[in-house]
């Protein structure tokens, strides 16, 4: 009698399983885990002048300043250990961070950007659960590397850059 019982509750037990699996609707997403901050942008209306701040009183490493026309932005990165601060002014007419200083006259944290272990399957992953994504593919960042923005109001108030690490 032992034995039917246990016979029994291992058929239910395969017909669970396999039903779960016939059924499950989750589509497939590769494995990827967020890593370490790889840096915090600040907007500013006056590049060289913030540059200098970091350089001259902060004593901090502070690079040249580089167009980057994809983005419609100059850079200047401020080299803290193993993180950075990008310091980023308008480039072009259609600049995404005009509008961003034209409500923060004197500049403003603009971004956080997170390093991704796999940033295609960060993106489909994140689209799934309805975080809009600001670009459809992801373009080449300031490091050379794949970056994806997301959009601030799905972010609790804060534009999230990802980087491909
Ligand atoms: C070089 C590269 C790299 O590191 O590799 C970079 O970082 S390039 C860094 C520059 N590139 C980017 O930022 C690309 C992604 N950014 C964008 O597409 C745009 O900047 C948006 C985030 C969509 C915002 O565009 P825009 O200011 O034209 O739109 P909007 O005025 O309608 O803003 C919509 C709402 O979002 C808010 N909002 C705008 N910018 C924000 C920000 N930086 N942080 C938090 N909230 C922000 C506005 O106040 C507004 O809220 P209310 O409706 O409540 O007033
Ligand atoms: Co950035």
């Amino acid at each position: 009698m032992a034995g039917l019982t246990r016979f029994t509750r291992f058929l239910g037990e395969l017909l669970v399983k396999k039903n779960a699996r016939a059924f499950s609707i989750t589509p497939f997403v590769a494995d990827w885990k967020v890593g370490k901050i790889n840096h915090v942008a600040i907007a500013v209306p006056d590049i060289e002048k913030t540059a200098s701040m970091y350089r001259d009183v902060l004593k901090a490493k502070v690079s040249e300043k580089h167009a980057q026309p994809e983005h419609g932005v100059y850079t200047v990165f401020v080299e803290l250990g193993d993180t950075k601060i990008e310091l980023l002014n308008p480039m072009g007419e259609k600049s995404p961070i005009q509008g961003f200083l034209d409500k923060n006259k004197s500049g403003g944290m603009h971004h956080i950007c997170l390093e991704v272990s796999d940033i295609e399957a960060a993106m489909k992953d994140l689209k799934a659960k309805n975080i809009r994504l600001l670009s459809e593919t992801a373009k080449i960042g300031a490091h050379g590397k794949p970056v994806v923005f997301l959009h601030p109001k799905d972010c609790n108030g804060v534009l999230v850059e990802l980087e491909q690490e």
